[in-house]
């Protein structure tokens, strides 16, 4: 079988096209939407992401601010921002980037941000509106995932899901996302006996552990849809020859650059698959444009105009 790439750069610039629409709207009635970046310490991943978060806003219009503190900053400290932040009119959308410094409780900082204001959707109330089927603002990746489904044809409601993963900013979302769609869910994890028991029987098989080919051509049915969530950097090139061997364009990445990035994926289980997600440019590319989506949801929210013009997460 040949299988079916699932663009999720083309997939992206399609969302950000509706949501230009959507900003330049609101800006039209007095409201351009705001998005602030909260950045503690100097972590190269974090920076580049938070720098394409920003570009994205600028393009499409949305005024966005990134405020980046010393990685001694204090929780206290934080939280007085976030404070300040929550009470700002100009600012409809707050994220802090993740992960934070150690001495910084994740959970007090997530908890500390407006849940109108939430973009990333990892507030209490958010999970708890999402988990019952309220409107909400719903994590930017695994909306992403659905994004990518409804828009590439492929139906949800009925069939036999499994997500690999089980973290509260992807895994548990993402299984609660396509629960409410319909599905038949199993979660798996580092506990679970057999995962290749369960990752088989997967008609969609979405995988977010951040183990590079963790999926083997062995634990994938034959014509399912693979969505590989997983960004993990390679850096050592014995990693690239194993995992993807023979594989010239690979290796020539990795001598051009000196890194490479993987999915969970093992490469050879996507000739099973009829669909599947590459890294990088499949659901990556989804993340940040659901975080545009989400912070002209919140402006939206916030001025109680209808949500539903854009409501496709
Ligand atoms: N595309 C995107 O936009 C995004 C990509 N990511 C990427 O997705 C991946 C996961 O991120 P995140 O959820 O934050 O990671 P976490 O480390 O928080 O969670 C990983 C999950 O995978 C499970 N897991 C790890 N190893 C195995 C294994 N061998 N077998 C079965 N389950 C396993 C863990 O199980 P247990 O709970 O038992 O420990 C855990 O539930 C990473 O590569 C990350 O970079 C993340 C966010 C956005
Ligand atoms: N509060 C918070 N919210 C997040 O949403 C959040 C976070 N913290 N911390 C880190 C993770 C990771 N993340 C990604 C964003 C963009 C790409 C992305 O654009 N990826 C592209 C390009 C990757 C590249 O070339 O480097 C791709 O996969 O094709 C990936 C991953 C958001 N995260
Ligand atoms: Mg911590």
């Amino acid at each position: 079988m040949s299988a079916r790439v699932l663009d999720g750069v083309a997939i992206a610039a399609e969302i950000k096209e509706e949501v230009g629409r959507e900003v330049r709207s609101l800006a039209e009635a007095g409201a351009v939407p705001g998005l602030t970046v909260v950045l503690v310490g100097s972590d190269p991943a974090s920076e580049i992401y938070v720098r394409s978060k920003v570009k994205s806003s600028a393009e499409l219009g949305i005024a966005s601010n990134l405020i980046t503190l010393g990685v001694d900053t204090s929780q206290a400290e934080l939280l007085g921002i976030l404070q300040q932040l929550n009470e700002d009119d100009a600012v409809d959308g707050i994220l802090v980037q993740l992960p934070l410094p150690r001495h910084i409780d994740t959970r007090a900082i997530l908890e500390a941000v407006d849940p109108l204001k939430d973009v990333d959707g990892f507030h209490p109330v958010n999970v708890g509106r999402l988990t019952i089927g309220q409107e909400s603002l719903v994590p930017c990746t695994p909306a992403g995932v659905m994004q990518v489904l409804q828009r590439s044809g492929i139906a949800v409601r009925g069939r036999d899901c499994v997500m690999v993963g089980r973290s509260d900013i992807v895994g548990k979302p993402m299984s609660t996302l396509l629960l409410n769609a319909g599905a038949t869910v199993a979660v798996c994890h580092k506990e679970t006996r057999d995962l290749r028991e369960y990752t088989r029987r997967a008609e969609i098989l979405v995988v977010a552990t951040g183990v590079p080919g963790l999926i083997t051509p062995d634990m994938v049915a034959e014509g399912a849809v693979l969505i590989d969530v997983g960004i993990n950097r390679l850096d050592r090139r014995e990693d690239v020859e194993r995992l993807f061997p023979g594989n010239a364009a690979k290796l020539a990445a990795f001598d051009k650059r000196g890194s490479v990035l993987v999915g969970d994926f093992a490469p050879q289980s996507y000739l099973r698959s009829s669909a599947y997600t590459p890294v990088p440019g499949g659901v990556g590319a989804l993340t940040i444009a659901m975080l545009m989506h989400n912070t002209v949801k919140a402006a939206r929210m916030r001025r109680s105009l209808p949500t539903d013009v854009l409501e496709f997460a």
